[in-house]
């Protein structure tokens, strides 16, 4: 028979070994548990049989490493170089690299692939939709429509005295007084500036004027938000961190949300007041009065204005003057280049009193020939833009509904095969290009949803670029390395110094 005491040792042993047991489980069965996962995503997800870097198999670690050291660009190419198209490069996501991928993708079609929603949920000033992160094919469908006749090449031409203005005080307020006093000039953030007051003129019928510094809204105040933008969308409480750079970028979006929102309605309150006459044919003009028929008239709202307006700010500014900066940048550095494009230049336009059209400038077969190529060599948005696959074939392989999928400009543009010599600087290879080249250069993106600012990029670049080299030579600083200029993708993928010293000198003719 047990004694009391053993009795009581007995139970408290039991009840010992239940804890025990509980605790093993505890530990046991989330290790049991991921090891399945991982078991799972590498032998029997339905990506398992696509070639990748082993720790992409079961973590989503490369893309999300790569963001932060904002190297993205040069990891991809590497992972299509290594592994070919398509790879897999995290759990649930392939890169693909061909002609057919743009096409299956991004191509018009009844089963499209809608955009990722992680990524792009970012993209939000006020916290509206825009027509950049609206992912319902016919709520965007609606919007594309509503802003697609001031966005048309005929529109903005009634806006092309604007952008003519505001090159000339880039000229007079950059780089005449750099000529005169035969400095050097760092126009890396000026050439931002000047893209962005034109942007912001066409937006809100007022620039920043941000050139000449006089306007309410400076370009530190874009990179100011554009800190906290990306950010907000996974951290809601954000804006109460009492960290200063976090505050000052919650600041300097609500001056740009409040001038967003005061510039329209006192442009409306304008329209009404003096009726039809009032900035007809303008851009925002354009906007206000669109009308969609194939939802009844609808209009854009007051919301609406104001996100895709900010929205046009951030897709309008930096991506031109990165493009624009790498065209003088390979010209600095390949006088031959430099020759042939100054003389198509010079030789049209003689007289420097008159400023090149973009009718006029748009004719020059070098000039589109640089555009092009500095796009396919230094295009700032070819990272890619992810997709969400709706179960189809893409390039010629099924991918399961749900599975990310992109096509990666940075690589196809460097396909050694459509692109002999893939890193060097050539326009000469655009002056005759192939349907294949074509097919693959891809910087405004392709289909329903690529670049709905591509004319206004094209008159921007074709503008400055003409009327610069209309009446500068430019030199390369000679502090300026190729390090230098690499490119740091943080979205848009700009030179990493953020610096870009030039000497402008007035034209020898
Ligand atoms: C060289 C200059 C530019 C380049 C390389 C460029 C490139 C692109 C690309 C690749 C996309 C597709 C992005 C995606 O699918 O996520 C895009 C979309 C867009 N871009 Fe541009 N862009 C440029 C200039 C502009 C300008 C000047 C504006 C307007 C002011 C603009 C406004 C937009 C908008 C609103 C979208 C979203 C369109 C939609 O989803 O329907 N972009 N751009």
């Amino acid at each position: 028979m047990s004694t009391p005491t053993a009795l009581a040792a007995s139970t408290l042993a039991h009840l010992q070994e239940n804890v025990n047991i509980k605790w093993t489980a505890v530990w046991t069965l989330p290790v049991v548990y991921v090891f399945a996962v991982v078991v799972y995503r590498i032998f029997f997800h339905p990506l398992a049989k696509y070639p990748g870097p082993f720790l992409a198999k079961f973590t989503d670690i490369y893309p999300i490493l790569q963001m932060v050291k904002m190297t993205r660009i040069y990891w991809q190419l590497e992972m299509i170089e290594t592994y070919g198209s398509p790879v897999r490069v995290a759990t649930n996501e392939l890169y693909f690299a061909d002609a057919k991928s743009w096409v299956d993708i991004y191509g018009q079609s009844s089963n499209p692939c809608p955009k990722e929603p992680v990524f792009y949920d970012m993209f939000t000033a006020t916290g509206a939709t825009s027509v950049l992160n609206e992912r319902d094919k016919t709520a965007h469908a609606r919007v594309r429509r509503l802003l697609s006749h001031a966005f048309s090449l005929k529109a903005l031409l009634q806006d092309e005295p604007l952008v003519h203005q505001k090159v000339e005080e880039l000229v007079d307020g950059v780089f005449a007084p750099a000529a005169k006093n035969q400095k050097s000039v760092d126009i890396f953030g000026m050439m931002m500036c000047h893209y962005l007051d034109i942007v912001s003129y066409l937006s809100f019928g007022k620039s920043f004027d941000s050139v000449s510094g006089h306007g309410e809204i400076s370009h530190h105040d874009m990179d100011c938000f554009m800190v906290v933008v990306p950010v907000q969308s996974f951290f809601p409480f954000l804006r109460y961190v009492p960290i200063p750079k976090i505050q000052e970028g919650y600041r300097g979006l609500r001056k740009l949300i409040n001038f967003a929102q005061r510039s329209v309605i006192e442009f409306q309150e304008k329209v009404k007041k003096e009726g039809d006459g009032f900035a007809q044919g303008t851009f925002l003009r354009n906007l206000i009065d669109a009308r969609d028929e194939e939802t009844g008239g609808s209009k854009l709202t007051f919301e609406e204005l104001v996100e895709n307006t900010i929205i046009f700010l951030i897709a309008g500014s930096d991506t031109t003057a990165v493009t624009t900066m790498y065209i003088i940048w390979e010209c600095g550095k390949n006088p031959q280049v430099k020759k042939k494009l100054v003389d198509e230049i010079r030789t049209a336009f003689p007289d420097p009193k008159h400023a090149p059209t973009y009718q006029e400038a748009s004719k020059l077969p070098y000039l589109n020939a640089c555009i092009d190529e500095a796009l396919r060599l230094w295009g700032p948005l070819n990272a890619g833009f992810p997709r969400v696959s709706s179960g189809k074939v893409i390039g010629n392989k099924y991918i399961p509904e749900g599975v990310t999928v992109s096509t990666i400009p940075y690589a196809t543009h460097r396909d050694p095969k459509v692109f002999p010599n893939p890193e060097e600087f050539i326009p000469d290879r655009w002056l005759n290009s192939s349907a294949e080249m074509r097919g693959m250069l891809k910087p405004f993106s392709h289909g329903p949803r690529n670049c709905i600012g591509k004319h206004l990029a094209e008159i921007g670049m074709h503008l400055t670029l003409t009327r610069l080299y209309q009446l500068y030579d430019i030199e390369n600083d000679p502090s300026m390395t190729d390090a230098m200029m690499r490119q740091k993708d943080r979205g848009v993928a700009a030179p990493w110094d953020a610096k870009f010293l030039i000497r402008p000198t007035p034209a020898k003719r």
